[in-house]
This record gives structure tokens, C-alpha cells and sequence, in this order.
């Protein structure tokens, strides 16, 4: 990378953008609903049952102008879902300040293990073990949503819910390859557990992004 491009990328005007796209929200609390989501390259979280593995180096995604992946998202929904990768590794101030001057609604898929930027007006944060969340950010979180690959992580998503706001949402979402294995699992966890709900990846039966 040379040294223009890491000082736009540190002041957030160019960001590196895997993909954009209309679609709808397959998770969690807004599932169902439309939104334009901007996949933002790179993440060293290591997740090994990561759905999005060739987000994860930076460099093999272009760096696009933030004003312009704004308008583009804009002219299409003002629902945005900023998603990666891992987006809060950037800047985000540029980008959100354009799609709220666009009049953009702003969502963020998160793990957390990175600081806050930007103007989010809601945010999903999916903690995970091999980079838990910043410390602040469980108290900033709408939703909390935890996948399930094996029964230790519904001990985990306990500990992980102790953690955020009264008023934050909670889903148990099943890792997709174990899902006829999980979901009878997270079943007997939520009738046990009513504050939990479950999260289905439902763009996946969908087959749409
Ligand atoms: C690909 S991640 C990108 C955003 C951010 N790095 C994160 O993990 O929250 C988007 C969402 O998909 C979830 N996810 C990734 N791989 C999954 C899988 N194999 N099964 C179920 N959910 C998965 C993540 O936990 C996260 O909630
Ligand atoms: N339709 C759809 N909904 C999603 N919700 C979160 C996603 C993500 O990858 O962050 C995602 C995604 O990739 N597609
Ligand atoms: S944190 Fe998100 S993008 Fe990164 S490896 Fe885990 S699921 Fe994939
Ligand atoms: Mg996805």
C-alpha cells in the first residue's frame, strides 16, 4: 500500500469496499426489511466458520471514494447496513456523515473487537472468543447476536448478554453448516431462556445476498 493510500484510508475518505448491495436483511431484529449493505474488506478476528472468509485481506478489495458508495447506497434505500469483514478495522466518520446528510438510517454488523467510529444508529455487535468486543461497545449495542457452533457457546452468549444495556436485544443464531444440529439446541435454550429469541440466516433459503 503506498502512503497516499493508507493516509486517505486513515482519514476515512476512501475505504476498501469488497461489495454494495440491495437486499434484505436476512438476521436478526430487522429481518426481513430492505437494506443496502456495503461489505467493507478486512478482519483478523479469525472466525474458522467465517461465511465471508475472502473479505478478510484488506488488499484484495478496491479502495472506493466514501462520498460516492454513499450516494450509490442512498439511491436505493435509506437503510444502509455497513457489514465486512470486520468495519469498524476504519474510519468511519466520512461515510456515515454522507449517508446521514443523504437522510440514511445506519446499521453496523460488528464483532466490537475494534473501536467505535461514525455515526451508527443501530448496532448489531456478534462477539466473538478469539477477539472479544472493546469494553465500551456492549453498552452502545441494540442487539446482541451470538452464533452457536457448540453448546459452549450458549455458557458464552450468558456471559456475553451480562455484559450489555437492559434495553439490548438478544439472538442465538446458529453457525449455518451445524444449523440441523444447533437449532434443536437453541430451541430448548429459548423456552428455558425467554429474554433470548432465535436468528435465522434466512437469505441463505432465500438464495438472495
Ligand atoms: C460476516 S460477519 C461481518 C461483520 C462482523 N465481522 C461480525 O462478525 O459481526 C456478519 C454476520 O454473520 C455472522 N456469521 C458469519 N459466519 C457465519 C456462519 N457461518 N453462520 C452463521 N452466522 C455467521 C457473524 O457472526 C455476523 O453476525
Ligand atoms: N441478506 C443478508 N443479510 C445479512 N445480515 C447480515 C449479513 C452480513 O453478512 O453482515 C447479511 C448478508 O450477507 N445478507
Ligand atoms: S469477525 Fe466477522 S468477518 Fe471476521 S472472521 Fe468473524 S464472522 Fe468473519
Ligand atoms: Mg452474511
Amino acid at each position: 500500500m503506498t502512503t497516499d493510500q493508507e493516509i486517505v484510508l486513515k482519514e476515512g475518505k476512501m475505504l476498501p469496499v469488497m461489495e454494495h448491495f440491495y437486499t434484505i436483511q436476512g438476521e436478526g431484529a430487522h429481518t426481513g426489511t430492505a437494506a443496502y449493505f456495503i461489505r467493507l474488506g478486512g478482519c483478523d478476528v479469525g472466525c474458522h466458520w467465517c461465511d465471508v472468509k475472502e473479505s478478510w485481506d484488506p488488499t484484495l478489495h478496491p479502495l472506493m471514494d466514501v462520498n460516492q458508495v454513499a450516494e450509490t447506497a442512498a439511491s436505493h434505500c435509506k437503510t444502509v447496513v455497513l457489514t465486512g469483514g470486520e468495519p469498524l478495522m476504519w474510519n468511519l466518520e466520512l461515510l456515515t456523515l454522507r449517508l446521514k446528510e443523504l437522510g440514511c438510517t445506519i446499521h453496523i454488523e460488528t464483532s466490537g473487537a475494534y473501536s467505535r467510529s461514525g455515526i451508527l444508529d443501530w448496532i448489531t455487535l456478534s462477539p466473538k472468543k478469539t477477539g472479544l468486543p472493546q469494553a465500551e461497545i456492549y453498552g452502545m449495542a441494540h442487539e446482541l447476536k451470538v452464533i452457536v457452533f457448540n453448546r459452549h457457546d450458549l455458557k458464552f452468549a450468558e456471559e456475553q448478554a451480562a455484559k450489555v444495556g437492559p434495553n439490548c436485544k438478544l439472538y442465538l443464531q446458529s453457525e449455518w453448516s451445524k444449523r440441523d444440529e444447533i437449532y434443536p439446541l437453541i430451541t430448548d435454550f429459548i423456552l428455558q431462556n425467554p429474554r433470548w429469541q432465535a436468528s435465522v440466516q434466512t437469505h441463505k433459503y432465500l438464495n438472495i445476498p
